[in-house]
């Protein structure tokens, strides 16, 4: 892979709406604006290509939208630019496409002072890392910003928590396989909103061992005659392969995602891959015959090993399956954690909730200083993993059950339980009105919320102020480098 000169970028499309308006996004102001060439220029100058179709057009990027797009004006409308960064001035192609217009940058002509030079040629939006265009200043500022501006009505937030070493802390990969237009088998990842696999050796955020194991796996493909599936014919084998690395304990899972259950020349596969890879200590075949754009199926089969692994978290041993929730980035998970347990307040005789567990880590990394804890999580085999974890960690005053976190806040409520902690880590998409509105009947005297998303933060906590509740701090921890993802625990009390 090379890295071309000046700037210029791989392909990189943004689809966008015709319209203003609907292109209309928040846009906090940030970046460096001093750059010497745009000094003086308004900051929305264009100019217009001569006439010929998709030649590149010269245009200003005024600004970053929330997900560290650069936002330009051409031909009296707003548009985003992948890539680019405040105060840039750039060649882009646009293009229309029925009501959309889709921007792909050409090349950079001023460089802003803000711009990182990454060592990997795949590290535009397709491939998950949105920012890492942007040096660590300029990344932290732009993360600080997105989340001051959502938390604006909640009062102010605390300053971010970054990564000394922002690189490599995946510790979960999942790669596709396919085929191009030469029939050669690539492995990578979906372009964004897509089903077009971006062939990637190697990622900046991911870990290192990781990537080099799939590429064993590419290599031995056709060796074996292990063809990748191709969705469309449904035709092949081999979909994705899975692989999670224990960053303290150095065990590493291997899962092969497959489109069926006949896997013909399994043991020799598995011995050749463990002989080139003897770090490996646990291989999977998971089924997933599915149309949907999950990874795993239901059905899973151990090849070699105890079909999980087990890592260290803040000092405790977590056992973690294929299909069961861990925090990517253990470093930033531990300040994260070690926040979340202060903002609790724990003081040894508290009940405390741990809603949307996962596989335990909050509730039994507070249990020390609770009195009870009781974990709720739809996923089956996290709720397993979870009770597995605290008998690993002589953990006695913890019980996990497995149910809908809403479901089982209402019923919560309904017996009128004496709560005086809810910790609640929900996915992207929040909670569900069941959720807050039990919890707000409950009335704990705190909730510590974890959220990977602080656009559902901020409409949650709206709710929970409007039921009495008080954001009384929120802490912004850079949980995912290099991506537009911004993490946050916020505290929150009653509001007496
Ligand atoms: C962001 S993860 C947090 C897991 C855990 N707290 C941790 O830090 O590792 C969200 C968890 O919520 C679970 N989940 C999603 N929807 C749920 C629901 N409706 N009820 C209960 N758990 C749910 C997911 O399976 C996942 O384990």
């Amino acid at each position: 892979m090379t890295k071309k000169k000046n700037h210029g970028f791989k392909k990189s499309k943004n689809k966008q709406h015709q319209t203003e308006k609907q292109n209309s996004k928040q846009s906090p102001p940030q970046g460096n604006r001093k750059n010497s060439k745009t000094k003086g220029k308004p900051p929305t100058t264009d100019k217009r290509s001569h006439g010929k179709k998709n030649a590149p057009v010269e245009v200003t990027c005024s600004g970053l939208t929330s997900e560290g797009k650069g936002i330009v004006r051409w031909e009296g409308k707003q548009l985003e630019v992948a890539n680019l960064l405040p105060g840039e001035t750039a060649e882009v192609i646009v293009s229309k496409k029925g009501r959309f217009f889709n921007t792909e940058l050409k090349r950079v002509i001023n460089p802003s002072e803000d711009r990182a030079h990454p060592p990997f040629a795949y590290y535009h939006e397709g491939t998950g890392c949105h920012i890492h265009h942007m040096n660590d200043q300029a990344q932290k500022r732009f993360k600080q910003n997105v989340i001051d501006e959502l938390m604006k009505p909640f009062g102010k937030t605390e300053p971010i928590i970054t990564m000394e070493h922002p690189y490599g802390y995946r510790n979960k990969n999942v790669m596709t396989f396919g085929l191009n237009n030469k029939r050669q088998i690539i492995s990578g990842l979906y372009a964004e909103n897509t089903h077009q696999i971006i062939p990637m050796e190697r990622s900046i955020i991911h870990d290192p061992k990781a990537d080099e194991i799939i590429q064993t796996i590419k290599g031995m493909m056709k060796s074996f005659k292990m063809q990748p599936y191709n969705e469309d014919t449904g035709q092949g084998f081999l979909r994705h392969v899975l692989i999670r690395v224990g960053k303290m304990s150095g065990e590493i899972m291997v899962v092969l995602v497959a489109a069926s259950p006949v896997f013909k020349g399994k043991n020799n596969f598995v011995k050749t891959l463990r002989n080139t890879h003897p770090e490996i200590t646990t291989i999977l075949l998971n089924i997933n015959d599915r149309n949907d754009s999950m990874v795993l199926g239901n059905q899973e089969k151990v090849l070699y090993g105890k079909g999980t692994i087990t890592d260290t978290l803040c000092g405790l041993e977590f056992e973690i399956s294929a299909n069961s929730f861990y925090q990517i980035n253990p470093v930033q998970t531990e300040k994260l954690y070690t926040r979340a347990i202060e903002m609790a307040g724990l003081t040894g005789e508290q009940t405390v909730i741990d809603a949307y567990c996962g596989i335990g880590t909050i509730g039994l990394v507070a249990s020390k200083r609770a009195g009870k804890v009781i974990g709720v999580e739809v996923n089956k085999g996290a709720v397993r993993d979870a009770i597995r974890n605290s008998k690993r960690n002589g953990v006695k005053n913890a019980r996990f059950y497995q149910g809908d976190a809403g479901e089982f806040m209402v019923q919560m409520a309904e017996r009128d339980e004496n709560i005086d902690v809810v910790f609640m880590d929900p996915p992207r998409s929040g909670c569900d009105e069941a959720f807050l509105s039990s919890l707000i009947q409950l009335k704990p005297k705190r909730i510590v919320y974890v959220s990977c998303n602080p656009a559902t933060l901020a409409r949650d906590l709206r709710i929970l102020e409007d039921g009495g509740f008080r954001t009384k701090q929120v802490q912004p921890v850079d949980m995912f480098p290099q991506t537009n993802h911004v993490e946050a625990v916020a505290e929150i009390v009653l509001d007496v």
